[in-house]
């Protein structure tokens, strides 16, 4: 052991030579000018010496050599680290690609879905615990616990309660802010999430706070981004991957964020799952001419026609009628259909300035659909604004005259490409400016139910489950052929495995339509019936009838009456 001990004190003592004695000896006894770590170390911690002498009279143990040896082992990390910071820097400017993600932009939570997703493989040790928001839909597909039952024992109805969905619902975990890598494809990458704070205007007075943003930077080795454009694109694809069968719905964003423009200015306010086109009862032959007019004007060669011709790309549609005749139902199915978002946008929202309905045409995607709803509305309230109204007057509403500038404005590099929906219940109260051909190609009238309609609603309302309809992607995502998936448009009953019960459907379909008068009530007074008496199709029948009357009188001038109807 003491032979140890004396090795131990020769190395550290060749290493850091103390310039005096060491071993049974008393540095203290340095002569005047000599340099000892125990003089050195005395003036950092006083009374150092002392202990420093006890330690060696009563146990032979230097302690100076283990405190140099620290302090040799700190001095040497520290240009370890200095110099790696160095190489690091080097070979992060000559020999390192990366590509720069802010949060604003949705390729962001792309990311960061998608990390989240690997990280559940390789267990990081750095997560960051979020809580995901989920829709109902979303909720649909997940193994929540149903009761087996509706009711008890004693033959009460079980109520459902939700009470602890919060407790229950998995939190999503995704990398922590810092840096973090992993290897992807074969490449190693590195991944640094950094929160910085930006100075932001709040609300257009001058005034100004402090906004907390996230940066993502995505670094690999080699001199090109290409692989992180592979990953971002990957990314991309698996969030879409979950989303082929949904319709994505956008907003406006708040005022203070449209400032900033691009994809910011709209924000999701909804996921659905694509509404089928054969959910919306309307006339087949009206249906079919809609999708093969969009079908075409989306077609790529469509937009090369244009061009070569001088003349605008674009194609705005008219759904007018009465309300709960279908409008948005068709707008929502169009979007399933061809796969596109919906972009829906309000004229009675206070904010939104001419100028700025010119700026969100400009950054909507190469392909969505435009939803501005009720487009008379706008037109009534000009009737009654004061003529004068300023344009820096954020509170005043929009009108038709509004609009159709805001239409002329956007025209350079705005909606082309883009299917543009405007509904309204009055189109006698629409400017005829707002609906001239270029802006309105297309006019789809919708009426009252039908005896045709009226029976087809009953039937999908009893009819099992309609399947899913699948979006199909075409395999290639990078293919620029827009081709739609064959959109089933006939109603197909399925098969429920009682063989007369269909036919017996289609019976009490047939003699409840004839029970409703002709173009009298809207699909969705006739749905709002129907949902009330959703599993007892005979009970819809034998109740119809006196419905009809009731509402008939409502109808006659009775005016609303809450509670009747049912
Ligand atoms: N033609 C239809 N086919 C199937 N369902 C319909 C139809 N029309 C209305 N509905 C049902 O009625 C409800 C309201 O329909 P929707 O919002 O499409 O009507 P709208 O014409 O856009 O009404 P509004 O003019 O008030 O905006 C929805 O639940 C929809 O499912």
């Amino acid at each position: 052991m003491k032979g140890l001990k004396i090795g131990l004190n020769s190395i550290l003592d060749s290493a850091f030579p103390t310039g005096g004695p060491v071993n049974g000896s008393d540095d203290t006894n340095v002569q005047a000018g000599g340099f000892s770590p125990s003089t050195l170390l005395e003036t950092f911690i006083p009374g150092y010496s002392h202990i420093h002498r006890i330690l060696l009279v009563n146990f032979g143990f230097d302690v100076t050599l283990v405190v140099s040896f620290g302090a040799a082992l700190w001095v040497s990390a520290r240009i370890l680290k200095s110099v790696w910071t160095v190489l690091a820097g080097l070979m992060k400017s000559y020999f390192m690609a990366e590509i720069t993600v802010s949060s604003k932009d949705e390729i962001h939570g792309h990311l960061i879905q998608f990390l989240a997703h690997q990280y559940k493989i390789s267990s990081s040790r750095r997560l960051m615990a979020e809580t995901p928001s989920k829709s109902a839909w979303e909720l649909d597909n997940e193994d929540t616990e149903s009761p087996e039952t509706s009711t008890d024992a004693t033959g009460q109805i079980k109520w459902l309660n939700f009470s602890n969905q919060e407790a229950k619902s998995q939190p999503r975990f995704t990398p922590a802010i810092g840096s973090h890598n992993f290897w992807f494809d074969g490449t190693y990458f590195q991944l640094k999430r950094k929160e910085v704070s930006v100075l932001d205007e709040i609300g257009g007075g001058g005034a100004a706070a402090f906004k907390d943003k996230e940066v993502l930077t995505l670094s690999c080795f080699g001199r090109s981004t290409d692989s992180i454009k592979r990953l971002i694109q990957h990314a991309k694809g698996h969030y879409h991957l979950g989303h082929k069968a949904k319709t994505i719905i956008k907003r406006p964003a708040p005022k203070d964020l449209r400032r900033f423009g691009g994809r910011g200015s709209w924000v999701k306010i909804a996921e659905r799952p694509c509404r089928p086109m054969k959910t919306v009862v309307l006339d087949e032959a009206r249906k079919m001419d809609v999708l093969a007019d969009i079908n075409e004007y989306l077609n790529p060669t469509t937009a090369r026609w244009y061009a070569n011709r001088g003349i605008p790309y674009r194609r705005g549609y008219l759904f007018y009628g009465p309300p709960g005749t279908g409008k948005t139902s068709l707008t929502f199915a169009l979007a399933g259909v061809f796969g596109l978002d919906i972009h829906v946008v309000s004229l009675l929202e206070p904010t939104l300035t001419e100028e700025e309905l010119g700026m969100l045409f400009t950054n909507l995607p190469a392909r969505c659909i435009v939803l501005l709803e009720d487009i008379d509305t706008a037109g009534l309230i000009r009737v009654e604004a004061p003529e004068e109204t300023t344009e820096s007057d954020d509170k005043r509403d929009f009108n038709v005259g509004d609009l159709t500038k805001a239409f002329k404005k956007a025209r350079v590099a705005s909606h082309e490409g883009r299917v543009l929906v405007m509904t309204t219940n009055h189109p006698e109260k629409l400017d005829e400016a707002l609906i001239r051909p270029g802006r309105v190609d297309h006019q789809v009238p919708f009426s009252h139910a039908s005896q045709t309609q009226i029976k087809e609603l009953f039937e999908r309302m009893y009819t099992d489950d309609l399947p899913t309809t699948k979006i199909v992607i075409a395999p290639d995502s990078q293919s620029d052929v827009l081709t739609p998936p064959m959109t089933p448009i006939s109603v197909e009953f399925e098969k429920n495995g009682h063989g007369g019960e269909e036919s017996e459907l289609e019976d009490i379909a047939r003699r409840f339509s004839k029970k409703v008068p002709e173009n009298m009530f809207s699909p969705a007074e006739i749905q709002g019936f129907l949902l009330k008496r959703k599993t007892e199709p005979r009970k819809a029948l034998e109740e119809v009838g006196e419905w009809v009357r009731g509402m008939e009188g409502i109808k006659k001038g009775v005016g609303r009456s809450f509670g009747e109807g049912r």
